[in-house]
């Protein structure tokens, strides 16, 4: 009991912290975006709906049991069933990070990409924190029908972009959901720089080899 309390304590401080750093570098606005992260006895701790990432409150982070009852906290994220489908379909995720990023954003919003897998392999550690990219298409925010087409795309990938909205990203710390949805918002800046220029993205053969040594 003691050693959940002192994980769940130190999860709600994590929470906030990465939250605060993501704010406070622009990575998402306003109230956009929110976190949650899972107990090792299953259950999930989220941001409230309406909250600024920047300005969180630990004692005030929603609580859901494991069966997925709101138990404790404030009013939990309107995507809160995005977040509980991510984890359904990712057995080894224990935490989830959703952000309106510009970038990332912005690539949601080019027609003619290939839908299952939106960018081009081009450095090292975006095939290595992110891999692979497919689309959801467009829901309204918080609507159960974009949580449902996230839980599809979350069976070949821990990161998806929403169409017309952003990226979400799942890692087995929060730690390293926060890595993969910074690289990703990153890999997504190249790209908007190099539309127009001839690239050159790594080879199949270097992507999947990169791809193996992460399995
Ligand atoms: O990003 C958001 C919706 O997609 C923010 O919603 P919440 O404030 O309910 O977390
Ligand atoms: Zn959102």
């Amino acid at each position: 009991m003691t050693a959940i309390l002192s994980e769940e304590a130190r999860l709600r401080d994590e929470i906030v912290e990465v939250g605060k750093s993501l704010f406070d570098r622009c990575f998402t606005f306003g109230s956009t975006g929110n976190i949650s992260a899972r107990l090792s006895n299953g259950d999930l701790l989220m941001t409230p709906t309406n909250a600024s990432l920047g300005a969180l409150d630990p004692a005030r982070l929603s609580k859901f049991s494991a069966e997925g009852i709101h138990v404790d906290g404030d009013k939990p994220t309107k995507e809160a069933f995005l977040h509980q489908c991510m984890y359904c379909e990712r057995a080894g995720a224990g935490a989830v990070v959703h952000l309106h990023s510009t970038n990332a954003v912005a690539i949601s919003l080019i027609d003619g990409l290939d839908p299952d897998d939106l960018l081009p392999p081009l450095t090292a550690y975006y095939v290595m924190r992110v891999g692979k990219l497919p689309m959801v298409p467009y829901f309204p925010p918080g609507d159960v029908a974009l949580a449902e087409a996230v839980r599809e795309r979350a069976r070949e990938s821990h990161a998806v972009l929403l169409a017309n909205h952003g990226p979400v990203v799942a890692g087995k710390s929060l730690r390293e959901a926060q890595y993969a949805t910074e690289e990703l918002e990153e890999t997504a800046k190249l790209f908007l720089m190099l539309r127009g220029e001839r690239i050159r993205p790594l080879t199949s053969k270097e992507r999947d080899e990169l791809l193996a040594k992460q399995a």
